[in-house]
């Protein structure tokens, strides 16, 4: 399988408009690869949390659009990363519910949506995302030939427990937008590393690069194999990050080393 991981630069200079121009034309530059990702919030940047209303948008809005199409055109399964999305629901995101989400959007390559994930883990603890967007419930696979991806995004990374519901769910690749800052970076390459190896999966995550509402961005996009080995990784800057890799090698490590089937569920709370 290739993977076409893009590593967008994400700026304050460019509008939202001409960005998404812009990668929907570096998306039909991937044809001939299987599947292509985009990272987390890369209309507005993960950080510009003021511009999330302003830009958000109905799940078919002008990014599903273009990303549908850009999908269709190259004939490539695409992750699009995620979208600040508004819903009809006027409640508050106190109690965890809309009107806003961040939602990833993963499209097949006729265009189709195959799949939507509202992120469970928002970040910010008491402010930014954290407050502006509801919580996602529920965990999303998807089929590809070949491999079932499990998604997740971002801040979701450091939730181990989301990880294995998705393996219990079937997922052998999983796939991670995410607009990671700087100042974290070595948490993001030993998580995407660690998830991978507890896991044995591939992991392909995808961060963005430049810096918006004042946060470098860490960039460093990186793929592991389910032994936890790095296949590839980007530099700091706005980058495509492609890499061969083979599904059955799920499989074969599972087999060959089956720590998964050693999980104990449902331990004892210490006695007091
Ligand atoms: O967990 C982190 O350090 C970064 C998370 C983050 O930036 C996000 O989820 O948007």
């Amino acid at each position: 399988m290739r993977a076409s991981l893009i590593q967008i630069g994400v700026e304050e200079g460019e509008s939202v408009d001409s960005r998404r121009r812009r990668v929907a034309s570096l998306v039909r530059e991937q044809a001939g690869a299987d599947l292509v990702v985009l990272p987390e919030l890369w209309t507005t940047g993960a950080f510009a949390y003021e511009a999330f209303t302003a830009e958000a948008e109905p799940l078919e809005g002008p990014t599903y659009e273009a990303m549908a199409k850009a999908a269709s055109d190259a004939g490539v399964w695409l992750h699009a990363g995620s979208i600040p999305e508004r819903t009809a629901s006027d409640s508050g995101s106190a109690a965890g519910e809309g009107p806003l989400y961040n939602t990833s959007l993963v499209f097949s390559p006729s265009g189709e949506l195959a799949a939507a994930y509202r992120k469970i883990h928002r970040f910010g603890f008491d402010k930014g995302e954290a407050v502006l967007m509801g919580a996602g419930r529920e965990l999303v696979t998807v089929r590809l030939p070949g491999t079932t991806v499990g998604v997740a995004t971002c801040y979701d990374l450091r939730f181990p427990e989301l990880f294995r519901g998705l393996v219990d769910a079937g997922a052998e690749t999983l796939v991670i937008p995410a607009g990671w800052p700087e100042r974290r970076r070595s948490h993001w390459t030993l998580l995407a590393q660690a998830r991978a190896v507890e896991n044995q999966a591939y992991v392909l995550a995808c961060g963005t690069a430049g810096t918006h509402a004042g946060v470098p961005q860490a960039g460093h996009s990186i793929v592991v194999d389910p032994w936890g080995e790095v296949l590839a990784e980007a530099g700091a800057d706005e980058e495509v990050l492609t890499v061969e890799f083979d599904p059955a090698k799920v499989g074969v490590t599972r087999e060959q080393f089956p720590a998964l089937k050693d999980r104990l569920l449902g331990l004892a709370a210490p006695r007091r």
